[in-house]
């Protein structure tokens, strides 16, 4: 069995079944997502996608392999663009500018989210950093297939959903999945992939509950 889908079996399989059957995700298919929901979600994408696209720089800088460093930065940078392009289109779509992103902040999941996954980067030792970052690219991707055979009757949803059911996407994580795949790791270091990986699968199941919810800071 390959790394990648040792991974799957123990830590997404399960998180991945009750992504789909979210009420944020099932609203995307059939409409009745409101638009406050996919207005926060966006909001927080952004604020996700610019300490990702950091968390890929460490990625890339702790590689060894040329074309892995290469392929990750590239990653990295790519993330920053989607942020600026995907979302200031659908933000604009929305009524929302770049500026009331910032003046929302990141929420508290977000903020969660992203201080793991700054946190394995930047303190775990490479193969940690990739099962960390799995999930990210593995489970849109197959979110965005999933919802890709439905689509919606919604044009802001069914954009957002084109751009992850994409060809283009799928051979971005199917390069990854191939990296992970050459991963030398040994017995110690895969548990803490493992739980790395299963960590971020169940960020990624939390992040649409808290748009769904639009889950706010308790206190301010
Ligand atoms: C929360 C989250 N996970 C993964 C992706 C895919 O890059 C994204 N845009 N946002």
């Amino acid at each position: 069995m390959t790394f990648s889908s040792e991974l799957w079996d123990r830590g997404a399989a399960s998180v991945y079944e009750q992504i789909v059957r979210h009420p944020f995700i099932t609203g995307l298919t059939d409409g009745t997502l409101d638009h406050d929901a996919f207005q926060y979600f966006i909001t927080q994408d952004s604020h996700y996608l610019r300490a990702y696209s950091r968390a890929l720089s460490l990625v890339a800088g702790r590689a060894t392999d040329e074309d892995a460093v290469s392929m990750f930065a590239l990653h990295a940078a790519n993330a920053i663009a989607v942020e600026r392009e995907l979302h200031t289109s659908l933000l604009g779509s929305l009524g929302l500018t770049p500026a009331d992103v910032d003046a929302a902040g990141s929420g508290p999941t977000t903020t969660a989210y992203m201080s793991y996954l700054t946190a394995v980067c930047a303190t775990g030792t490479y193969a940690e950093a990739v099962a960390a970052v799995l999930p990210c690219y593995w489970i849109y991707r197959d979110v965005g297939r999933e919802l890709l055979k439905r689509s919606s009757p919604d044009p802001l949803y069914a954009k957002w959903i084109a751009t992850y059911g994409s060809e283009e996407f799928d051979a971005v994580v199917e390069q990854v999945l191939a990296v992970t795949d050459t991963l030398d790791v040994g017995t110690a270091e895969r548990e803490r992939c493992h739980q790395h990986f299963a960590t971020t699968c169940r960020y990624e199941w939390m992040f649409w509950d808290a748009a769904y919810h639009k889950l706010d800071w308790p206190v301010r």
